[in-house]
């Protein structure tokens, strides 16, 4: 990538998840964390709705002219569905993890134009980590993906996979890698193996070349995978349903995800035609 540390919009950006970490670490020491339950059971805290207002603030003065749409602030599809261009927000990702005190928690923010993640950001508070991805110029802002922490900024990419292929699974929601797709890539690479995370940080691993693949098969919403879209997508891998298409966003009334996979481009037909052989073995 271009270097894009001095882009006016990657500065920006940077500056308002910078903010929002802030918000969520100071509560994040507190012993309370001000949990409440959604009205689908979920936990929330003090911490999403803190950062939640700081990112709306932040993005509202940077791009008065962008909507947004938060976990924290879901907007009815009558009236999301006239936005051709708008930001996807998850203030706070991994909020059990928050709770647990394990970490394993990031922000994410993206922007969706007619349905494609063309930039995403997400940041992990607790290692300063960041991650930056362009998949279609928004203001002049350089193609390809970054991962900065502290003052250092680097370019990354996907790998191709060696061995031990590495598998990101959810720490707190869903299965495992299953048992027969993790023989058939034990039979190519020897060995694999898991390594359970929080959040999108799953997805940022596999941009940054060090694991090779997620695969999601419980629900999530689209503000937990439009900006991890992007920054995979920028980084040369994909964020793709069982038949390999990628998500479009903010097309439906619905905000539900079905189930994906995050790989490069060396084992994702291997993960579309298992899907496709236990797909035939159902019929
Ligand atoms: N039953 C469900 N319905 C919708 N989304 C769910 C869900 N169970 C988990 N998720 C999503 O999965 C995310 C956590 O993923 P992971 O287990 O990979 O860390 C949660 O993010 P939030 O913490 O932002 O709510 C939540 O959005
Ligand atoms: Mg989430």
């Amino acid at each position: 990538m271009r270097d894009v540390s001095h882009h006016p919009i990657f500065q920006a950006l940077q500056k308002i998840i910078h903010d929002a970490a802030d918000v969520i670490m100071e509560i994040y020491q507190r012993a309370d964390l001000g949990i409440e339950q959604k009205s689908d059971h979920s936990p929330v805290t003090a911490a999403d709705i803190a950062a939640h207002r700081t990112i709306l603030a932040g993005l509202n003065a940077m791009a008065p002219d962008v909507p947004v749409l938060s976990e924290e602030g879901v907007v009815p599809f009558e009236e999301r569905s006239q936005w051709p261009l708008l930001w996807i927000v998850d203030p706070l990702d991994g909020t059990k993890e928050f709770i647990k005190r394990n970490g394993e928690f990031s922000i994410n923010i993206a922007l969706v134009e007619n349905g494609v993640p063309i930039l995403g950001m997400v940041y992990l508070p607790t290692t300063s980590e960041g991650y930056f991805g362009v998949t279609q110029s928004w203001r002049d802002l350089p193609l390809g993906a970054v991962k900065w922490q502290g003052h250092e900024v680097e370019s990354i990419n996907v790998r191709k996979p060696n061995t031990p292929l590495i598998a990101m699974t959810s720490r707190s929601h869903g299965p495992s890698l299953p048992v027969e797709l993790k023989d058939e890539l034990k039979a190519r690479y020897q060995s694999v193996r898991e390594i359970p995370k929080g959040s999108s940080i799953k997805a940022c691993r596999i941009a940054e070349g060090v694991a090779d693949l997620h695969l999601r098969r419980g629900p999530t919403s689209e503000w937990d995978t439009a900006a991890q879209q992007a920054i995979v997508e920028a980084a040369g891998g994909m964020l793709v349903s069982p038949k390999g298409l990628p998500f479009r966003y903010n097309q439906r009334e619905t905000l539900l995800n079905g189930h994906f996979f995050v790989s490069g481009p060396e084992i994702a037909p291997n993960v579309m035609a298992w899907y496709q052989q236990k797909a035939d073995e159902e019929e």
